[in-house]
């Protein structure tokens, strides 16, 4: 029997915690706030960060959706992120990407006060995941949020094997070190890998974040397999699905994220869950 992995209901879990935490903070005269920027005019990310806004709104936390036209300075963005580094009404800075050409994202990032980056980018954080330092630090939330996936089944991840297909910063790299940290022997597959699909029938985790619309199909997948779809692709219709192929690969695996309805709400439910650990970080 197949277990998909309820994303959404997961995220209500997750969701209802983060807002008995602010009513905590809240008693104490602390409200932790989130800012969004958002550069140019790119739809995905505003439908992203309306996503995020409404779900931080609910949750009580103050929520700031900061919106700077394309043709906006990198001069100017470094000192738009200054003034929320030291407001500190302001506990989690996030800058959505993409960027529109001529920004430099790294320089961006890493003007970000580390301990308000709630998307975890910063290279101080970035080095504190990678070599598992002991004490609280931000980490990318939609890796994280596939954590919290995996530790609701009932499974041991230690000495099992992982593949992580795709290697960006914001998921495949920070995936591959939480999944060592894990203790599981972890691989990591990109454009260059060869003999994907030989490496993919190893895995007793397998992530996907590629952008490839069913680059992962059925026999690409071992059997009893637990598989993690982070793609947010379009289909020939246009319609929203993943990086893998759900129908034949579903029956085949122990458990599988549905798109949408998996990775997806995770992600912005541990992007509230890790303004919250801010705030008390902070306190
Ligand atoms: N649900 C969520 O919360 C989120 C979803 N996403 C979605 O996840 C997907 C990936 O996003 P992101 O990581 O930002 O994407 P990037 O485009 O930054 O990275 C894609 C990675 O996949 C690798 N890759 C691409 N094609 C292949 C292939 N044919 N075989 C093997 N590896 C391949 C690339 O390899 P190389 O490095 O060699 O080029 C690269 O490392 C997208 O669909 C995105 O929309 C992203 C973030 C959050
Ligand atoms: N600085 C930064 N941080 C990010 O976390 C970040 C980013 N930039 N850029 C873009 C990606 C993408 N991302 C998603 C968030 C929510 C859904 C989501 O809610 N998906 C729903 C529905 C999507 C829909 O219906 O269109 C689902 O899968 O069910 C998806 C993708 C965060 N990202
Ligand atoms: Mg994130």
């Amino acid at each position: 029997m197949t277990t998909i992995i309820d994303g959404k209901q997961l995220a209500k879990e997750v969701n209802a915690k983060t807002k008995e935490r602010v009513s905590a903070l809240k008693e104490r005269g602390r409200v932790p706030g989130l800012v969004v920027i958002i550069v140019g005019d790119d739809p995905a990310s505003a439908i992203y960060v309306r996503n995020k806004h409404r779900k931080a709104t609910q949750l009580g936390i103050n929520s700031i959706v900061r919106e700077l036209p394309a043709t906006v300075s990198q001069e100017e963005l470094l000192a738009i992120v200054e003034t929320y580094n030291v407001d500190p009404s302001v506990h989690g800075i996030l800058v959505q990407s993409p960027l529109p050409v001529g920004l430099d994202e790294q320089a961006i990032v890493a003007a970000i006060d580390p301990a308000k980056d709630v998307d975890g980018f910063h290279p101080l954080n970035v080095g504190r995941l990678f070599a598992n330092l002991p004490g609280n630090h931000p980490v990318s939330c939609t890796p994280r949020g596939i954590m919290t996936m995996l530790h609701s089944l009932p499974v041991h991840l230690r000495g099992k094997h992982a593949v992580v297909v795709g290697r960006s910063m914001i998921v495949g790299r920070p995936m591959a070190a939480m999944l060592l940290n894990a203790d599981m022997t972890v691989s990591v597959a990109h454009i260059y890998t060869k003999n994907l699909s030989e490496l993919t029938r190893t895995a007793d985790v397998l992530v996907v974040a590629t952008g490839v619309a069913h680059l992962i199909k059925e026999k690409d997948v071992k059997p009893g397999a637990i598989v993690i779809d982070v793609g947010m692709d379009r289909d020939e219709n246009g319609k929203l699905t993943g990086d893998v192929d759900f129908d034949g690969v579903a029956e085949k695996t122990a458990a599988i994220t549905p798109v949408p309805g998996g990775v997806g709400p995770m992600t912005i439910a541990t992007l509230m869950e890790q303004t919250v650990d801010l705030c008390e970080w902070s306190e």
